[in-house]
């Protein structure tokens, strides 16, 4: 696998955000562009932990950098932030370009097993493990062995059955310490975005997406430690038209057991689906994750 190259360098509180291209196995060759956030300490040499962020529909590596208001915040507290895209890109199928919650930018952070997807949209497998060998491969000093998880919506759907599914896994590829999300699908097999996906994603369906769904599996992970931290506001009109339905999530994490303080589910009166939201509770999501991560240096 050849090492990612630099397309991008900008100085920022006291750090750097570099932009990388690598060409990917598991996209099935697909060029695929990725931010990393450095913070100053790894810039001095000093290993810092990383926190994935996983973007919606429509967006691309550059949006959460460019309006999630997530550097300061991870500057201050010294850790790394990297920045993936939301699907592979020119993978030339018919039909990938028609639709914004289908196809490109909506890859929905799954390996899909229906063709012709299935060469292609892979984006667990290019998440869990191709990119961390990539970013092992940077000569940067990043501590892959600390890395905890968020994102928005798709991404936050994403964020979550991540980590729930590394959690569940014997040897999982990466494991992920924390997850957190603003308002994510949080039980796609039972809303409109979900159901498109995984039916034409999954050659099992619907019934496959269950592997990808927050909901179900927060019931498989019984009995574990498990630390998550969501944030919904209830103007959002993807949670009015019931896409994200955190009430079921919440239902789930009751009925296993989980107590509010381990996985934390807050819904906020007015605030909608954009970034002026997700840059609001910016800082809380941070301070979640760092303190986490900074608490497990040195004990893994
Ligand atoms: N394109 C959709 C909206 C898609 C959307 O809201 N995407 C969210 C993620 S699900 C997002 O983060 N968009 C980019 C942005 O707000 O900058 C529409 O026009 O209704």
């Amino acid at each position: 696998m050849p090492a990612p190259e630099q397309v991008a360098e900008n100085y920022s509180f006291d750090g750097v955000i570099r932009k990388f291209k690598a060409t990917s196995t598991s996209l099935g060759g697909l060029e695929t562009q990725f931010n990393v956030f450095v913070p100053k300490e790894a810039l001095d040499g000093q290993k810092v932990p990383v926190l994935y962020y996983l973007a919606g529909l429509t967006c691309t590596e550059d949006t959460a950098p460019w309006k999630g208001g997530f550097l300061r915040d991870a500057a201050a507290e010294g850790i790394a932030l990297v920045f993936p895209d939301t699907s592979p890109r020119g993978a030339g199928i018919e039909g990938e370009e028609k639709d914004w919650d289908f196809g490109t930018a909506a890859g929905f952070y799954l390996n899909a097993t229906k063709d012709p997807w299935s060469k292609h949209y892979n984006m667990y497998d290019f998440l869990t493990s191709e990119l961390p060998s990539l970013l092992s491969s940077l000569s940067l000093p990043l501590d892959l062995s600390r890395s905890s998880i968020f994102g928005h919506s798709m991404g936050g759907h994403g964020a979550l059955t991540l980590y729930l599914k590394s959690l569940l896994a014997s040897s999982p590829p990466t494991t992920y310490l924390s997850a957190s999300a603003f308002a994510p699908i949080a039980n796609p097999i039972k809303c409109q975005w979900g159901e498109k996906a995984f039916k034409g994603y999954l050659s099992g369906g619907v019934e496959e997406g269950k592997e990808y769904d927050a909901t179900e599996l927060i019931g498989q992970v019984k009995g574990k430690e498990v630390k998550i931290l969501v944030d919904v506001g209830t103007g959002d009109i993807f949670y009015k038209q019931k896409q994200l339905l955190p009430e079921n999530f919440i239902a789930a994490r009751d009925a296993a057991g989980f107590s509010s303080k381990d996985v934390e589910v807050n819904l906020h009166e007015h605030y909608d689906h954009s970034y002026y939201f997700i840059s609001t509770f910016a800082p809380a999501h941070i301070r979640f994750h760092a303190q986490i991560l900074k608490n497990a240096a040195g004990k893994l």
